[in-house]
């Protein structure tokens, strides 16, 4: 077709966005040039509607009774599409037991619930609670059985958990934090037990849930996770199969880190998340706030794609979710509707109609919306008899006192404005507890002139979008709280209001009801336009497709995997440690031996981490190693002489400070292996920078020794330290350091200047020759374990042993400053092919003869080195007996990972017991 672009030569999108936005457009166009789809999807609709006799269509079914939220149990319409296993807390619809086996099922009412039912494109399978508790097993079967036939599949939760999981757990503690709250100051759930019980609850509903999602689940199925409920079953799956796909999608706000902070499982939470392999927010701004939580928490990598550990990637992105609007649409046409419209003008006829629809929650901001309908009242009193609001409160977690005590509180402030402004035949505010059915909303919609949404926060808000979808005629003025995620998307067409500001509320009503019908109908067409093109069944097609290709997600984290390195092998590494008969283990100290100190700083943890301690638990293996006459332990440290004393004294090994500058045997005395014409001018000034900056940065501080100097922001704010060392590095290199020989080494969190040469692989050379000669080893050595968290620049530790390995940019140089947050981290090349056989290409070594200077004198050995011949090596090292592993260290020139420090104290203890 001429002109259509997607016609002529295909359009090859080229990231992930451009391909959802061309699946979108493809999809535009396919209903566009194939209107008989959807026919056919009408056709079926109309058909199931006929066929769904298990939904009882009288009142009590609740807003979708004429309606359908599943299509039947047509098998073979489904062989083709994608199967959804959708598990949220609730079922979409709730059971009420009208015998020892027989149930009645009703609607549930919830945003999520109304979004949900959009979702027509995949073959779905609801998993999750029915609301209700069913002890026995004949109302469990009966059950299991009249939901099957709605494609629902249920989750039995006992009372108890409810009561702490949901009411507790859910409803009192992550609910209100969620949406700024904050967490409960007393007990306010008189029958809640401790937090830890309600969390404890909270893990075992969880999985109950995984449980049933296990069962269920086919290869291929996308399981997609809902809402905060159900933050640790993404864990709980992955660890069923990890092959899964499975997504989260949060419905409420993520709140800023320094809110998440205060949840006492706040880590654990993140966590549990994070395993999913796409995770889904309304907006932005929550999406940020959850990486920002990641980084700040967990001290995780934020990158543009989502949050990155280990070389697992977990994308995060904004899904706005969206309404059925066709389904308003079409409601509107139907005669009950019309005829109720009708009624409804009739009944507030020569009055203007304000609305609000809102389950009875403290998030909605039910009692500011109606003290800024007082307001008006009150400074507008011509408006009294022209205007009405229509309140509708759905009573909602009716067992939280906290709900009871909001219902009481807007009872009185409505009986007390209808008292103050009404007469004997009217009344300015109608409140209802209750819910409506769908007809009579959306009738309620159509002749509405203001609708006002107050929400304190809000996930999102589909009542605005219903409001819209159901306005094409009268073009009403849609006021809306700039806390619902909807601010975002129909922020251009409403009026914006803070909730908190009664004033504001207040005239921003007067404007709404005073405003020219161009003005009305501009703002409306476009709200219209945003609510009938971002459907629901755009938000889950949207999601599900970029959970599909989580195919390419799992491909691309293992690949990255792969990139970085694969574990230590460790049984392997142990076996041949028991075959050799001289082994040497190269181990650094910081973040190696030490204990793992927690990322975020707590004043005790920094104390500890400015004296760093030897692991408590390496204590007994190391001391085993050390007296092993066939193994020659050393600690290879930046650390200074003084810590390397104060925790090694007591053992038989070597110790290398200052990144090997200075050397020596535990039974003897300190030597440097310093090049001598060391050039220290630098040291002062570069003292005065990093002094200014301990200061102005919270939290850092900084080593001075007597080879380098070591800045640390580990317990500074992440992102200020951060910014703190860019600066700081263009104060070096533009003042002290710009014509000083130093290497500048940046960490993941440090900086450091050193001397140029003052780096761990020019040091081994001579540590090695030094031992050889001081030990009078008469093998050569023939295993090597050389375990360490090295910096980039201290990664020629490794090309010492494997000299074909690249040898890496140092991190820092010139005219490379760090990223700033939140962009990607370079990716260094790790594809280098390693050899499992002898290693050929082995650094010749000083002899055993050795070629020292005697104690106290060593020089550099470099020149006098005598180039070995063939077994008279100090190392005689097979590729299989070398061993090199960085610790928590995703890319490295070393071959093996050892994820933390304690897989080190595991490895170190297996060692240790080998030894008799
Ligand atoms: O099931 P309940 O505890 O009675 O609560 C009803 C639902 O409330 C929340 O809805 C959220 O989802 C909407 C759609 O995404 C969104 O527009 C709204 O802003 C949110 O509040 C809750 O997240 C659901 O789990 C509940 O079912
Ligand atoms: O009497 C009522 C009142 C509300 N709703 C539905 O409840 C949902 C409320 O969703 P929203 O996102 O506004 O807030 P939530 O209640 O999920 O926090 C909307 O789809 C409404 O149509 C309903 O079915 N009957």
């Amino acid at each position: 077709m001429p002109g259509n672009k997607y016609n002529g030569t295909p359009v090859t999108p080229r990231t992930r966005l451009e391909r959802l936005l061309l699946n979108r457009e493809l999809r535009k166009f396919n209903r566009f040039f194939n209107p008989s789809d959807e026919l056919d999807d009408g056709l079926k609709e109309a058909e199931l509607f006929a066929n769904d006799s298990v939904l009882n269509k009288d009142e009590n079914c609740g807003p979708f009774n004429e309606e359908t939220f599943s299509e039947g149990v047509d098998g073979s319409e489904r062989l083709h599409k994608q199967r959804l296993l959708v598990v949220a807390n609730r079922l979409p619809v709730s059971a009420v037991r009208k015998g020892e086996d027989s149930w009645q099922l009703e609607m549930s009412v919830g945003g999520l619930v109304s979004a949900l039912l959009g979702v027509k494109e995949f073959d779905a399978r609801w998993i999750g609670w029915a609301g209700v508790n069913v002890p026995d097993e004949i109302g469990q079967k009966a059950l299991t059985t009249a939901l099957a036939e709605k494609r629902c599949i249920p989750v039995f939760l006992d009372e108890d958990i409810v009561h702490q999981y949901y009411n507790g757990y859910c409803n009192n503690m992550l609910w209100p934090l969620f949406h700024y709250l904050g967490l409960p100051q007393e007990d306010r759930l008189a029958t809640t037990r401790s937090f830890q019980s309600q969390f404890d609850a909270y893990k075992k509903a969880n999985q109950m849930f995984a449980d049933v999602v296990n069962k269920h689940y086919k290869e291929g199925d996308v399981v997609w996770c809902h809402d905060y409920h159900l933050m640790f079953l993404p864990k709980c799956l992955k660890e069923y199969n990890s092959k899964m796909k499975v997504g989260w999608f949060l419905h409420t706000p993520f709140p800023s880190s320094e809110i998440h902070r205060m949840l006492p499982s706040r880590s654990e939470l993140l966590r549990s998340v994070l395993a999913a392999d796409l995770v889904g927010f309304h907006t932005y701004d929550y999406a940020r706030h959850f990486v920002s939580a990641c980084t700040r928490i967990l001290g995780l990598e934020g990158t543009p794609e989502g949050v990155e550990d280990q070389g697992k990637l977990t994308r995060v992105a904004a899904f706005p979710i969206g309404i059925d609007s066709e389904r308003f649409i079409r409601a509107l046409e139907l005669p009950q509707v019309q005829d109720h419209i009708k009624e409804l003008k009739e009944r507030f006829a020569g009055r203007k109609v304000m609305l609000g629809v809102d389950r009875l929650d403290m998030i909605k901001g039910i009692p500011q919306k109606i003290l800024a309908f007082e307001e008006f009242l009150e400074e507008n009193p011509e408006w009294r008899d022209k205007v009405v609001l229509l309140q509708i409160a759905v009573p909602t977690r009716t067992d939280v006192p906290e709900y009871q005590k909001l219902t009481s509180q807007v009872h009185e402030i409505v009986g007390r404005i209808n008292g103050r402004f009404g007469t004997l035949t009217a009344v300015p505010i109608h409140h209802l507890d209750r819910s409506l059915d769908f007809h009579a909303l959306c009738a309620l919609y159509a002749v509405t002139d203001v609708a006002l949404v107050t929400s304190l926060r809000d996930g999102m808000n589909l009542v605005s979008y219903e409001f819209v979808a159901c306005q094409a005629s009268k073009k009403g003025v849609l006021i809306l709280s700039e806390f619902a995620g909807a601010a975002q998307s129909l922020g251009a067409g409403a009026i914006l209001v803070n909730p908190w500001n009664i004033s504001e509320v207040a005239s921003s009503i007067g404007y709404a009801l005073n405003m020219p019908a161009d003005e009305r109908e501009k703002r409306h067409n476009h709200n219209f336009r945003h609510v009938t093109t971002h459907t629901s069944q755009e938000w889950a097609a949207t999601f599900v497709r970029c959970s599909l290709e989580l195919n390419d997600t799992i491909v691309e984290a293992q690949l990255r995997t792969r990139q970085v390195l694969p574990l230590l092998p460790v049984n392997d590494a142990v076996e041949r440690y028991t075959q050799s008969s001289n082994r040497l283990l190269i181990l650094g100290f910081n973040a190696t031996l030490t204990e793992p100190v927690h990322t975020l700083g707590r004043r005790g943890s920094q104390i500890r981490e400015m004296e760093p301690r030897l692991h408590p638990q390496l204590k007994e293996p190391l001391k085993k190693l050390c007296k092993d006459q066939m193994t020659t332990v050393v600690v290879l440290s930046g650390s200074d002489r003084t810590i390397l004393d104060e925790n090694f004294g007591e053992y038989n090994m070597w110790l290398a400070a200052e990144n090997g500058m200075f050397l020596r045997r535990t039974t003897g005395k300190w030597m440097t292996t310093m090049p001598e014409n060391l050039n220290m001018d630098w040291v002062d000034s570069v003292k005065h920078v990093f002094e200014y900056f301990t200061e102005r940065t919270p939290r850092s501080h900084f080593e001075l020794r007597e080879t380098s100097l070591l800045w640390n922001y580990k317990y500074a704010d992440v992102e200020f330290g951060r910014l703190q060392a860019r600066d700081m590095l263009q104060h070096l290199w533009t003042g002290p350091i710009s014509n000083a020989a130093v290497d500048v080494v940046q960490g993941r969190r440090s900086v450091e200047v050193r001397a140029v040469g003052v780096t761990k692989g020019a040091a081994i050379d001579r540590i090695l020759g030094e031992i050889v000669h001081n030990q009078g080893m008469k093998a050569p050595i023939d295993y090597v374990l050389c375990v360490g968290h090295f910096l980039v620049k201290d990664e020629d530790i490794y090309t010492f042993f494997e000299p074909e390995l690249p040898i890496e940019t140092p991190p820092i140089v010139r005219c490379r400053l760090p990223e700033p947050v939140g962009l990607p981290v370079p990716k260094i090349p790790c594809g280098r092919s390693r050899s499992k056989t002898h290693l050929k290409k082995q650094r010749s070594l000083s002899t055993l003869e050795g070629n020292y200077l005697g104690s106290g004198g060593w020089r550099p050995m470099v020149d006098d080195r005598i180039s070995v011949h063939e077994g008279s090596s100090v190392l005689d090292l097979k590729g299989e007996n070398y061993f090199s592993c960085a610790v928590s260290r995703k890319r490295s020139n070393a071959r093996y990972l050892l994820g933390t420090t304690d897989d080190v104290v595991t490895l170190l203890k297996q060692l240790a017991d080998c030894l008799h």
